[in-house]
């Protein structure tokens, strides 16, 4: 796992390791690992660094201030270094003194860069790019690497409102922040700079999840285990109208566990000629006992769906509510009284399903994903898994993770079905709902990645990549390090 901590909590550990260290020291070596990441990009673009041209756009504060001090390395290695300062009264002194020092040029306009620089805001970043540095940016056809956050894009929530910075580096310092696991489009790869802030942080807002992390939660048959003990997942989806989110549903959870897979609906028959090893019955109440359920993908909005989410709710095991079974809460909230308060819930919204069921509460989904999450978790006493290209899991006692997509393949039809069969196989294997949920994001990131090949992958073969998938997460459990 790998933390993520706010703008707040990054400044209160900033400002004690400031008090215990020589001035402009942290600065200095923020920016050497700028100037570093910056000669290997005009290596990979050009082949060399020296007579290389890098332009830097300076802005008011630190950032700037970061980005001059780069600029006077960059410029002592023979780089031809032009900076542009956007508040040429308010740059950062000693970082523009030093970059003069070094040979650094100062010019009113962007010039014809090989690569640019953005230091025009980072942590103090308040809305999107104002006109000025929007202009420059706009004239940009090089790549970016930006320091700390793409300037214009809110650090804390990643929301952009407008014009703003999409790097393709983002070099970030001490510790990553929200933006650069919540909007990867406009970070681009992000790199680390270590401060030895570590000891000053507190525990992180939110986390990540690495390979390892996943592979050490699935969950493997030992000699002992026969295919009940491993945790049977049900599936309760699909209607006459869709069947193809029961078939997706049910065959993701197959994948994902080697015990068994019961469904229980319509769709039956479809499911059995697709999926031979699943136990598939008529009803909920038919299917025998079940260790976690799923309901919900393409159940559809009337009375049998509402009939089969009480019946799946009366059963007191860990449950995904998904899709439809959502839209129903939405519209039925009595429909919760059948849950057994012991039984853990985990919702999977995306945008629009999120909107339906928490705006009745006074909860919007505004910029802040994070805290919609957070709001809805809380107060439906569910895990909040919100859709997008960086999924927000959310817990009701406040613990969240992200899981930011590497592409939007998955953005297809068909694909959130695939995503509520992890989550019910990893419930019945009895996962933490909260883990559960994540492992599945991730998995489900790593199949479509797996799958697509940079082309355009329908849900079914997203599916099929579910075993590659685990295998690649296991085998970083063998290999990496051994978790208590
Ligand atoms: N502390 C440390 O230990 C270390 C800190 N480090 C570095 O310091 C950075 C933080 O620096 P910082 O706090 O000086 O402010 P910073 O982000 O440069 O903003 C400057 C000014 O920009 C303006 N502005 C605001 N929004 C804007 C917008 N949308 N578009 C345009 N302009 C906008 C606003 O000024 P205003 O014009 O509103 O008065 C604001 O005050 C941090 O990200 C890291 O890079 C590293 O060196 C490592 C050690
Ligand atoms: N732009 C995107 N980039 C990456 N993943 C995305 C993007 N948009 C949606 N997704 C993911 O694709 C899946 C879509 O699920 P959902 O909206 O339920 O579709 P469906 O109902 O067709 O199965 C979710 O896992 C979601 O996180
Ligand atoms: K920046």
């Amino acid at each position: 796992m790998l933390g993520v901590w706010t703008t707040e909590q990054v400044r209160a550990a900033e400002d004690r390791l400031l008090a215990r260290t020589p001035d402009g020291a942290l600065m200095r070596k923020a920016a050497f690992g700028v100037a570093t990441v910056a000669a290997a990009m005009l290596r990979d673009l050009t082949g060399g660094t020296a007579g290389r041209r890098v332009t830097l756009l300076v802005g008011a504060g630190n950032n700037g201030g970061d980005a001059l001090w780069a600029g006077a390395t960059l410029a002592r290695r023979a780089v031809a270094v032009t900076a542009v300062l956007l508040s040429p009264d308010r740059a950062h002194v000693e970082g523009l003194a030093a970059f003069r020092k070094a040979g650094g040029r100062v010019a009113a306009d962007l010039g014809d860069p090989d690569l640019v620089i953005d230091g025009i805001v980072g942590l103090s970043a308040r809305g999107p790019l104002r006109p000025a540095a929007a202009a420059l940016v706009e004239r940009v056809e090089v790549p970016i690497l930006a320091v700390d956050l793409p300037s214009g894009v809110d650090p804390d929530t990643g929301a952009v409102d407008g014009p703003a910075v999409r790097a393709d580096v983002t070099v970030t310092f001490g510790a990553r922040k929200p933006v650069h696991v919540l909007n990867t489009a406009h970070c681009g790869e992000v790199r680390l700079v270590d401060l030895g802030l570590a000891p000053e942080l507190p525990d992180p807002d939110l986390i990540t999840l690495e390979a390892d992390d996943v592979g050490f939660a699935w969950r493997v048959p030992g000699p002992s285990d026969d295919k009940y003990t491993q945790g049977v997942t049900g599936i309760a989806a699909g209607s006459s109208t869709y069947p193809g989110a029961a078939v997706l549903s049910t065959g993701a959870a197959v994948l994902a566990t080697s015990g068994m897979v019961r469904y229980a609906g319509w769709a039956a028959d479809h499911v059995r000629d697709r999926w031979p090893e699943v136990v598939a019955t008529g009803t909920v109440e038919d299917a025998g006992r079940v260790q976690a359920w799923v309901v919900g993908p393409g159940l559809g909005t009337g009375q049998t769906g509402r009939d089969v989410l009480t019946a799946v709710f009366s059963d007191g095991v860990p449950t995904c509510v998904d899709a439809d079974g959502i839209t129903l809460l939405a519209a039925t909230p009595a429909l919760w009284d059948a849950r057994d308060p012991d039984a853990p819930v985990v919702l999977t919204p995306h945008a629009g399903e999120f909107a339906r069921i928490a705006e009745p509460l006074g909860i919007t989904l505004g910029a802040d994903r994070v805290a919609a999450a957070r709001a809805l978790a809380k107060r439906l006493d569910a895990v909040v898994l919100l859709k997008g290209n960086a999924t927000v899991v959310a817990a009701p006692d406040g613990r969240t993770l992200v899981n930011a997509a590497t592409s939007s393949w998955l953005a297809t039809a068909g694909s959130g079905d695939v995503l509520t069969g992890l989550i019910g196989a990893l419930l019945a294997s009895g996962l933490d709902p909260w883990l559960a949920a994540g492992c599945a994001a991730w998995l489900h990131v790593r199949s479509a990645e797996l799958a697509a090949h940079d082309a355009p992958v329908p849900a079914s073969l997203i599916q099929q990549a579910i075993p590659a998938a685990i295998r690649a997460a296991r085998n970083l459990v063998a290999d990496g390090p051994v978790k208590p």
